[in-house]
């Protein structure tokens, strides 16, 4: 504030000035006045400025009070995920060895299990597999289907079994993923690396694949109607499409009618439980398509490239009999392409964890500002530790096989798909100094809009289903137990450098020249 006028002695000019004219005495006057009232005005603001800072101590109070308790329900909230998983994986394990009896006792004639194989195999598969859709390899099938496309009353079958096996610089061990470390006599050593390539072995010959494409293209169509038909006359396979799919094929010929299709959720559910591989004919949305169709498990996928860039689609399509056959005799190199799965937890039902199902997604998961035009305020935790708020476009969380979409555009770094971990990637932060995060694997991540947001955040999952996250929501994301698995042309490193060559040109430069300057 400007300093009021005072006289020698102190005084405010009002009582010292003395009038020459009348016009300088309203003057004064007038100077005087002003002079008064900034002093009137001086002591309350003062005031003001200490209740200001008080009343900022008690903000910053509230502040930490209230990150204390978010961090706690982060915490309970990333406890309560791991938790579900652990009961899932526990579910299925269990599942998995009560169907093995059972399939025992079939075998060795049991006559109390031969009669109940009479009875419908929906019911048996739902048993068998819950509603959530986890089950082991050996499963009840539908059964064929007749001319009329009618279901036949079931016969006992089994889903192909293979198995796994993790290769090390050219061996190959039939022992499953097991110690990291050992840490015998007391020293550290590293038995085994983390990430390494992985074979898949039919045990039985693979019976029944579904054929995923992309819409609305003429070349994949006719691709697929081509595929379908040497799979049945050559293979002797059975085939599955989705029901745009189908009726297409029949528009082309009623030749096609022993393909098989779904006719809602629940059979879609139900589905890793009949077939033993995918095939997808399209481009990378098509494999993140044929991901987003099964919420559990996932049998092996072998992506065939129809797009333009296809980053995840190895297979040439020209020439899918030589790959298709010596798929189906094996063994496969495979990639286990690890997914995210999250949960929205909206405040309005904050007393229930899980309001709405969980989605999988194989990229990521963006939070962004949508259409506001305001920044995004997302404040971010890891297990239950702070991590940061996010004040830009947005946030995304990849996995490593998404590392090389949306995250990649956003800065972040390009990760081999075997990697163990979560990459926590800002969209245009306001900020000079966030850089990317590479997360590990087993943490649990949750993003919360404040209460004192400005503007909602979207989620989106794969680039699809936006979901609005209003002030108090959250969303959870934890790595999921179901990795998709996508058969590799070579292996899973000489795919991945490939398609950084290949798809994104990376570190293309020309070679500079030998004639000039050297070091002498
Ligand atoms: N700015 C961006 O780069 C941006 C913006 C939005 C979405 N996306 C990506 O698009 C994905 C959805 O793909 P879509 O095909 O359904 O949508 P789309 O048709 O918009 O295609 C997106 C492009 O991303 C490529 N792509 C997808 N997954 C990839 C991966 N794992 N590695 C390298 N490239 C990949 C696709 O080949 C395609 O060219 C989202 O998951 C997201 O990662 C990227
Ligand atoms: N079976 C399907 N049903 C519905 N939508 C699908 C299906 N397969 C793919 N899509 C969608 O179609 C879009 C385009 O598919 P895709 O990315 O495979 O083709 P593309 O754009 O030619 O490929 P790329 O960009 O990799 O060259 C994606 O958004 C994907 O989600």
């Amino acid at each position: 504030m400007a300093p009021s006028k005072v006289n020698s002695a102190g005084d405010a000019s009002v009582s010292c000035s003395q009038p020459e004219n009348g016009f300088l005495n309203s003057l004064s006057l007038l100077s005087s006045e002003k002079a008064v009232q900034e002093l009137l005005q001086q002591s309350p603001l003062q005031s003001t400025d200490d209740h200001l800072i008080e009343f900022s101590d008690a903000m910053r109070t509230v502040a930490k009070a209230l990150r204390r308790a978010a961090e706690g329900k982060a915490s309970a909230q990333a406890e309560a995920a791991e938790w579900k998983r652990k009961y899932e994986l526990e579910r299925a394990r269990n599942l998995h060895l009560e169907h093995k009896e059972q399939s025992h006792r079939e075998n060795n004639g049991d006559e109390e299990r031969t009669e109940n194989l009479g009875s419908p195999s929906n019911e048996q598969s739902e048993h068998c597999c819950g509603s959530n859709g986890i089950c082991s390899h050996e499963v009840l099938r539908d059964g064929d289907r007749d001319s009329a496309s009618k279901v036949v009353p079931n016969k006992f079958a089994r889903k192909a079994s293979f198995k796994l096996s993790w290769c090390c610089k050219g061996d190959q061990s039939d022992q499953h993923k097991h110690d990291i470390v050992s840490f015998e006599r007391g020293n550290i050593t590293t038995a085994e690396r983390s990430s390494k390539q992985i074979s898949l072995k039919w045990e039985s010959q693979p019976q029944t694949v579904i054929i995923l494409t992309k819409p609305n293209s003429t070349s994949v169509r006719i691709l697929c109607a081509e595929m379908v038909r040497w799979l049945r006359e050559q293979k002797k396979l059975d085939i599955y499409v989705e029901p745009r799919v189908r009726a297409e094929l029949l528009t082309e010929s009623s030749y096609y009618n022993f393909v098989h299709t779904w006719k809602d959720e629940t059979e879609i559910i139900l589905l890793h439980t009949k077939v033993d591989l995918v095939v997808t004919l399209g481009g990378d949305g098509t494999v993140l398509w044929a991901a987003s169709m099964f919420k559990g498990p996932v049998p092996p996928v072998v992506p065939f490239s129809l797009g333009s860039l296809g980053f995840m689609t190895p297979f040439h399509s020209e020439r899918y009999r030589e790959y298709l056959d010596s798929i189906l005799k094996g063994p496969i190199s495979i990639t286990l392409r690890h997914r995210l799965q999250c949960h929205v937890i909206r405040e309005a039902a904050k007393n229930e964890y899980e309001t709405e199902g969980p989605i999988l997604v194989l990229n990521e998961v963006t939070i962004d500002r949508g259409i506001s035009s305001y920044l995004t305020n997302l404040e971010c935790y890891c297990d239950n530790s702070f991590v940061t708020c996010v004040q830009g476009d947005g946030l995304i969380l990849s996995t490593t096989s998404g590392s090389t979409a949306y995250s990649l555009a956003a800065g972040g770094s390009m990760v081999h798909p075997q990697v163990p971990g979560i990459l926590f990637t800002p969209i245009c932060p306001h900020s000079l100094s966030f850089r990317p995060l590479i997360l590990p694997e087993h943490v649990t991540l949750r993003v919360q809009v404040p209460f004192n947001s400005r503007s909602h955040a979207w989620a989106s999952f794969d680039g699809k289903d936006r979901k609005r996250l209003a002030a108090g929501d959250a969303l959870v994301c934890s790595m999921a137990p179901w990795p998709v698995p996508t058969a590799c042309q070579v292996d899973s490193t000489s795919d991945f450098l490939n398609s950084i060559h290949d798809g994104l040109h990376w570190n293309l430069r020309k070679t500079q020249s030998f004639d000039g300057p050297r070091d002498t």
